[in-house]
């Protein structure tokens, strides 16, 4: 049976002008989740409650199967790495290697020789203070602190955000080394469909503070289908899952499907084989699903 790293049960938070929830997800060991939606959805607030740097209003946080109101313990904590969106300006002030000394003596497993070969594949400049860094610098100064903790379970809020395209590659190779080689389990916030395609193992929709669910990433390509039939609007009415269908000439029907399987099998059923099949890309499926179209599994 596989663990759940973290759950959110039942949570509701309430933000100035929105609020966040019920929302009930958990998350399995070892896997990339990545967190998608519209901006203002309420993916930054997830990460954060994940983090425990804000408290739910109703319901709890779960890590590793336990809550923890009154704090997380060291243990659990020095598991838990965090690179937010936004970074913390009480470290501005203080050098690289200042900050990373106090991690290293807060975070039980912290590894000197990761931290300094992330460093250095990022070419980051040794020895400034963090406010001295570029935006891009700093972030990358903050995934490989994140990375050195080797974390059990690693939060990453649009981590891509003013990297440039060489660290890009490299982060997302070191994500998935850390999830690959450490057995991490990963929850990342993200815009971008080459980010979901290259890492993710599930998704997680977030839309006006409500979850639309989570779905393996497999799963949702499997699901949606773009069809050409002989022109049947009978059984195009009956189709399962027809979220867009159009007249392509007098004897055409184009349609897509977001149950293909349950599709074909009435196809079958009334003795109609598809002209063609198209498979979607993961961002036209996506936009599907952000559309409010398919239930989470
Ligand atoms: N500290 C806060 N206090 C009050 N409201 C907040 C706070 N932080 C965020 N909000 C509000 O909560 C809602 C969700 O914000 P959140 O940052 O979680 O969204 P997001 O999905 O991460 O957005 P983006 O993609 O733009 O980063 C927004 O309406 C935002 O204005």
């Amino acid at each position: 049976m596989e663990n759940t790293v973290l759950e959110w049960k039942d949570i509701v938070k309430k933000r100035d002008r929105m609020v966040l929830g019920p929302v009930s997800l958990k998350l399995q060991e070892n896997y990339v989740t990545a967190l998608i939606g519209r901006n203002g959805s309420g993916k930054s607030t997830l990460i954060k409650l994940a983090a425990q740097l804000i408290h739910p209003d109703e319901g709890e946080v779960m890590w590793f199967g336990q809550s923890y109101p009154h704090g997380l313990p060291a243990e659990v904590r020095s598991a838990i790495a965090y690179v937010p969106e936004n970074f913390v300006s009480e470290e501005d002030g203080l050098k690289m290697d200042d900050v990373a000394e106090f991690r290293a003596a807060w975070y039980s497993n912290w590894d000197w020789q990761r931290y300094e070969e992330l460093l250095h594949r990022f070419e980051v400049p040794g020895g400034k203070k963090l406010n001295k860094l570029s935006k891009g610098q700093r972030r990358k100064f903050e995934i490989a602190a994140a990375l050195a903790i080797r974390p059990k379970l690693l939060l990453l809020d649009e981590p891509s955000s003013g990297l440039d395209p060489f660290a890009w590659k490299t982060m997302m190779n070191e994500i998935r080394r850390c999830v690959e080689e450490d057995g991490a389990t990963v929850l990342l916030s993200t815009h971008i469909v080459e980010e979901i395609k290259r890492m993710a193992d599930y998704l997680i929709l977030i839309d006006k503070g409500r979850s639309l669910g989570l779905l393996e990433k497999d799963t949702l390509l499997d699901r949606v289908r773009e069809v050409w039939i002989a022109r049947d609007d009978e059984l195009l009415a009956e189709l399962p899952g027809i979220v867009d269908s159009a007249l392509e000439s007098e004897n055409l029907s184009r349609f897509v499907t977001l149950d293909y399987v349950g599709a074909a099998a009435l196809m079958e059923e009334a003795g109609i084989k598809p002209i063609r099949v198209r498979t979607l890309d993961l961002d036209e499926a996506m936009e599907y699903w952000m559309n409010g179209s398919i239930s989470s599994v």
